[in-house]
């Protein structure tokens, strides 16, 4: 369960479902460490998809590292204060369905994984993990995958 529950926390960070967050403003102004300067009351939207693959925090950002949060990243979590990985923002207006959505999304591919064997349709084709535009970050190509149940067939009879 707790290597499971690494591969939400990576697939929530390369895949963010909701990759910009809505707008904010700045209550006062500020300097970012780039030498931006915003000045107070500036509309701002976050891009949690870039800040979660960023090289300057996170080591090959672009590879599926589940592992990386039992070594470099043990103490990174979704309660919006290590803001290298925000998918449910952070701060007042921070997602309240978090906690919930963590238990279901392991729940459910918890007893997915338990019940299906999951494959590709072609052993020498990759899955096309391309992305494209929108405000929930959709695959650019539908995901078609072989499913097969793991069990007994019996248990599935009704
Ligand atoms: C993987 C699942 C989910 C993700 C990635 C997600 C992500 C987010 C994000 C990024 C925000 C905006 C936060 C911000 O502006 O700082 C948000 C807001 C919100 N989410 Fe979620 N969410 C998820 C599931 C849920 C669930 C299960 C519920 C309710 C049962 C929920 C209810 C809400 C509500 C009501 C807001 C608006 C909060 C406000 O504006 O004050 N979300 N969510």
């Amino acid at each position: 369960m707790v290597y499971l529950q690494a591969i939400v926390k990576e697939t929530l960070c390369l895949y963010p479902p909701e990759p910009v967050i809505s707008l904010r403003a700045a209550s006062e102004d500020c300097t970012l460490s780039t030498g931006y300067r915003i000045p107070s009351g500036t509309r701002l939207m976050v891009n949690a998809w870039k800040i979660q693959r960023n090289e300057r925090v996170w080591p090959e950002p672009r590879d599926f590292q589940p592992e990386r949060f039992f070594t470099t990243n043990k103490d990174t979590d979704f309660q919006g204060q290590t803001f290298e990985l925000i998918p449910f923002g952070s701060g007042r207006r921070s997602c309240p369905g978090v906690s919930l959505a963590l238990k279901m999304l392991h729940f459910i591919l918890g007893s997915f994984l338990h019940s299906f064997k999951v494959a590709k349709l072609s052993e020498l084709e990759d899955v096309d993990m391309t992305e494209s535009p929108g405000l929930t970050n959709p695959k650019a190509t539908p995901l078609e995958v072989l499913i097969t149940p793991r069990l007994d067939s019996n248990l599935f009879e009704i």
